[in-house]
């Protein structure tokens, strides 16, 4: 019987992957399993870092990283604050990837399964449960710069209106074709996140994020939009990764780290930039790294 889960080869790091095949999937984990080790590669804990929030992939131990241009089908990452490298070692007890830098839709034209593919790889590289960070805009008026917000759940507006990493022929191995995003951030790992929190006196909110396409930021009436609607942060990213690890399985804890105000004022200039969201970031990049180390101890997987 043939086995489907055995690639015969290992991608070239140039060679051309569609995100959309699953075989090609197997490839680029044959590819990074060659690179790396079959015993490094493997991980039970995946973790994507947002914009500036690269010192998590700094505080994993015993690291291996493998940068994204030798992985095949990875695309170059072009954010400034998104190294690209995928990062293997410890962090908290536990064997984990690490991804220092994500694929945002804007930068690849809106190709969410491109985006995703990231996602795939980690789930054969066998990771069980995912942490997603962002920097985000505060939309909540309770939201102070650098606060982190435990992400309780989203509006993945790009999928709303047919951008969505699932659009398109599905192979039933990736999982669902209609996938649930209930519960998609994890109540327990919330909770746990809650409980390491409180031990560790750092104020915690819960809110939902909102994912907007970019690469603008929002215009005050934008914000207003997203408010009334329920959002309490809003980003570029997070949300295509969230759905695909849903498909396969992979529970989810997401938190943004709020880097700047969202202005509702059309005759307030208030100007977001890029650099203050860098620069909030990098002051508090090393607590929310503690933070995720702390959460990693007590996992049970
Ligand atoms: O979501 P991350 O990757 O943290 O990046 C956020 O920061 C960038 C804008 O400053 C956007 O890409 C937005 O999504
Ligand atoms: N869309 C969006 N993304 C962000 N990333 C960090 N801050 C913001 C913001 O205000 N809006």
């Amino acid at each position: 019987m043939e086995n489907n889960n055995a690639p015969t080869h290992a991608a070239e790091p140039h060679q051309k992957i569609d995100p959309r095949n699953f075989d090609d999937i197997l490839a680029v984990v044959a590819s990074i399993k060659e690179q790396v080790g079959e015993e490094t590669a493997c991980a039970e804990l995946g973790i994507i870092c947002g914009s500036g929030l690269g010192p998590i992939g700094d505080a994993v131990e015993e690291a291996t990283i493998l940068p994204y241009g030798k992985i095949p089908g990875f695309p170059a990452t072009h954010v400034v604050g998104h190294k690209g490298n995928m990062i293997f070692g410890k962090l908290g007890g536990k064997k984990v990837v690490c991804l220092q830098g994500r694929f945002h839709p804007y930068e690849h034209n809106m190709d969410l399964a491109l985006c995703t593919l990231p996602v795939r790889v980690m789930h054969q590289l066998g990771i069980k449960i995912m942490i997603v960070s962002n920097a985000a805009g505060g939309i909540n008026t309770v939201l102070r710069h650098g606060d982190l917000m435990l992400i309780k759940d989203h509006i993945f507006l790009p999928a709303l209106a047919g951008f969505s990493p699932l659009v398109g022929c599905n192979d039933p191995r990736f999982g669902a074709r209609f996938v649930s995003v209930h519960d998609a951030y994890d109540k327990q790992l919330r909770q746990l996140a809650i409980e390491v929190g409180r031990k560790s006196n750092m104020t915690l909110y819960e809110g939902v994020y909102v994912m907007s396409g970019g690469p603008q930021y929002e215009s005050p009436a934008e914000v207003s939009l997203f408010k009334t609607v329920g959002a309490d942060a809003l980003g570029m990213s997070t949300c295509h990764e969230v759905t695909v690890a849903r498909q396969c399985g992979i529970k989810v804890l997401g938190f943004s780290l709020i880097t700047n105000i969202a202005n509702l004022d059309c005759d307030a200039s208030v100007e977001v930039s890029h650099e203050e969201v860098l620069d909030i970031a990098e002051q508090a990049g090393q607590r929310a790294s503690l933070f995720v180390s702390d959460i990693i101890k007590e996992l049970n997987i």
